[in-house]
């Protein structure tokens, strides 16, 4: 359902606006995704308010530390029952094994476990300084091979890679694509970039979008906006 592919990033550091807006929203229509700040802030209290208005929760702290550490962080997110936790690809194999693993004795309750490859900030010159000498699109198919070869259940990657990706390993390898304008928003620091109704052709399974709707006069209509845009192909 295409509704249920947006994900709301509620990146606000006041628990009363975000929850506001929560309060506005309707869990049949949007998931949340909690992120560094405001876990920082708030921490699983956070969670389980979010929780308890029946939302789907993408707990997005990226996890990037050694294998046990990542392994223990991705329990502790199954033990607060959310949908989705993410880590970084680039901490490599090992790493993601490990989380994978510990999220076995879970099962079927186990949140989707997802690896960032290149942030949809960076762009192909920003990894050049990084000494990576290839382009976005080919290091993420780099990191994407190796999170599908860890067993991981998919990959956050920009929409512009989704095409790829999806003949690549498949429609069970979930694409999360952030990094998500509609037309006319403000693109802010997001450089591989797409619109909606485009990023859902290309191939993404769920769009992340924060500040185009959080930063909107009216969160709601933004949101609504956002919909009628995907129901218009625009
Ligand atoms: O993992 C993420 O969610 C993420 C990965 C990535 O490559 N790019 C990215 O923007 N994000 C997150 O997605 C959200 C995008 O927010 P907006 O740029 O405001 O739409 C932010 O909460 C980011 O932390």
């Amino acid at each position: 359902m295409t509704e249920k592919a947006i994900v709301v990033a509620l990146d606000f550091d006041n628990k009363f606006k975000a929850l506001q807006l929560v309060d506005k929203l309707d869990p049949t229509l949007c998931r949340l995704k909690v992120g560094k700040e405001m876990f920082t802030l708030f921490g699983p209290d956070l969670v389980k308010e979010i929780h308890n208005r029946g939302f789907d929760l993408f707990l997005d702290l990226k996890f990037h530390d050694i294998p046990n550490t990542v392994a223990k962080a991705v329990a502790a997110a199954a033990e607060l029952g959310v949908w989705m936790v993410n880590v970084h690809a680039s901490g490599g194999l090992a790493m993601m094994e490990a989380a994978k693993k510990a999220l076995l004795p879970y099962g079927e309750n186990a949140p989707l476990l997802i690896a960032v490859t290149v942030l949809t900030s960076m762009s192909s010159e920003e990894l050049q300084l990084l000494g990576i000498n290839a382009t976005a699109p080919e290091h993420v198919m780099r990191l994407a091979k190796l999170t599908h070869q860890a067993g991981l259940n998919g990959v956050v990657c920009s929409a512009q890679e989704a095409t790829m990706l999806k003949a690549a390993f498949g429609e069970d390898f979930k694409l999360v694509t952030p990094g998500i304008r509609p037309v006319g928003a403000d693109v802010g620091d997001q450089k591989r970039i797409m619109t909606p109704s485009k990023a859902l052709a290309a191939g993404s399974d769920y769009l992340v979008i924060g500040r185009p709707i959080t930063q909107a006069a009216d969160p709601l209509a933004a949101l609504e906006a956002i919909h009628h845009s995907i129901l218009v192909g625009e």
